[in-house]
């Protein structure tokens, strides 16, 4: 097989500060023996030179640490590993309690979230509010590791208490996968290689989890959503009628001869062909980015939508959002803003501030004047222009939106389309 065609998971961690990401996402790349072997002599180098018996593998996630030490806002960082069944991307998102920006960040694409626990610590707020975000966004997987199994002398009371109280939290949730592994992050204990130390625990370990966890029917494969990206017209004498439209499934799947509908323009045509990487296929399904030619001259743009004439998302200037705000300065009715959208993007403005959630006891605030850093909380915003969209619930894509601050270009805001 083909390196690309590797199938490509996306998780993300979160945990309270000190948990041991960092020493997890070291012995996941170490013992899978995904690292560069210059990168572990450093790594070997700079624990002895700090008189370490052992190999800090939180080392090996260190040049991210000490760069947030310096208070470089570094919302979110990517780190690319693969082993011969998988590809992975991590979004790894700090571990205080502020930050739950980035973990709305580094969650929205995820197809998994690993959520760490301190096995001495069990259930914090934190955990709360990583698994409240976790459901929230949707994200199919969660692995719960209950790390630092080797300071509860590989306890499997104390693990058994921590899934209880877990499962009693997340019952109300809905996340829909939850997996729960025993581990020690420093010591390799079922991370990539099965523990010797806890004979009670009989189910697999994270990186088998992780290599094998079923994700592909995770898209929507039901409604076929395609946002025009760009438009391909190239300008050569034997190709002058050549027009492709390239961009991203965001849903179903397309076929050449399949009766499609544009949007926002309503034109219906029929699909010619569809390529990707330079050839043509015979079927395409989200999440492919390919190129898509049509029967007819249609004169679509990007921020254009191809879709099934029987099956049209929600057409509307009027959006009902539940949003995570990321800025400090605070949301209020009437706040201009600029909503991007798929591929599509226009003005709006912040109607309505419905009410706030407690992400402890997930209850509602109501009568609120302002919406703040890392609140979560339903609004109402009208566009300038009709948005086509799913509810995020039917289509994670399709269903959000990133809310920009039309001064600056910072990203200010997520949602999620009710
Ligand atoms: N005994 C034991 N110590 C661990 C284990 N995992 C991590 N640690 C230790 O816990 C401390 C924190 O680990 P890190 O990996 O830096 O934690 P972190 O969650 O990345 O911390 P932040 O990046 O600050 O959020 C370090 O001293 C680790 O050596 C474990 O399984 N067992």
């Amino acid at each position: 097989m083909e390196y690309q065609d590797i199938e490509l998971l996306r998780f993300t961690t979160a945990g309270s500060v000190d948990d041991g990401k960092s020493t997890l996402i070291g012995r996941l790349l170490y013992d899978s023996k995904s690292i560069f072997q210059d990168q572990l002599d450093a790594v070997e180098a700079s624990s002895k030179s700090k008189g370490f018996d052992y190999v800090d593998l939180s080392l090996l996630t260190d040049g991210l640490k000490s760069e947030r030490e310096q208070g470089i806002t570094i919302d979110v960082a990517y780190r690319y590993f693969a082993t011969p069944k998988r590809k992975f991307i991590i979004a790894d998102t700090p571990g205080h309690i502020q930050y739950t920006r980035n973990m709305v960040t580094g969650a929205s694409t995820a197809n998994l979230a690993i959520i760490l626990i301190d096995a001495r610590k069990g259930m914090l707020e934190q955990t709360h509010r990583h698994a409240f975000i976790a459901s929230l966004l949707r994200i199919p997987h969660a692995i719960v590791c209950v790390n630092k199994m080797d300071l509860v002398d590989y306890s499997e009371e104390v693990y058994a208490n921590i899934v209880s109280d877990f499962k009693a939290f997340s019952s109300k949730l809905g996340i829909k996968d939850i997996q729960f592994i025993p581990i020690s992050a420093l010591n390799g204990d079922n991370v990539v290689n099965r523990s010797e130390n806890m004979d009670w625990y009989n189910g697999s370990t994270l990186m088998y989890h992780l290599e094998t966890v079923h994700i592909s029917s995770d898209h929507n494969l039901v409604d076929c959503r395609f946002p025009i990206q760009s438009v391909i017209r190239p300008h050569t004498l034997e190709n002058q009628d050549y027009r492709g439209f390239a961009g991203r499934i965001d849903g179903g799947v397309f076929k050449p001869g399949d009766k499609v509908k544009s949007l926002p323009s309503g034109f219906v045509s029929t699909i010619k062909t569809i390529e990707l990487n330079g050839e043509q296929i015979e079927e395409a399904f989200a999440p492919m980015s390919v190129t898509m030619t049509l029967e007819d001259e249609i004169d679509n743009s990007r921020g254009d939508m191809i879709v099934r004439e029987n099956n049209v998302p929600e057409v509307s200037q009027d959006l009902e959002v539940l949003v995570t705000w990321m800025s400090s300065t605070p949301i209020q009715t009437r706040t201009k803003v600029v909503i991007k959208h798929t591929t599509n993007e226009t003005v709006g403005m912040v109607k309505e501030l419905k009410y706030k959630i407690d992400i402890n006891t997930l209850h509602r605030i109501e009568d609120i004047d302002k919406v703040e850093m890392n609140d979560i909380a339903r609004v109402s915003i009208r566009t300038a222009k009709p948005i086509f969209y799913d509810a995020y619930k039917r289509n994670r894509q399709t269903g959000s939106i990133i809310i920009i601050d039309e001064q600056t270009n910072e990203t200010i805001g997520a949602g999620m389309i009710i």
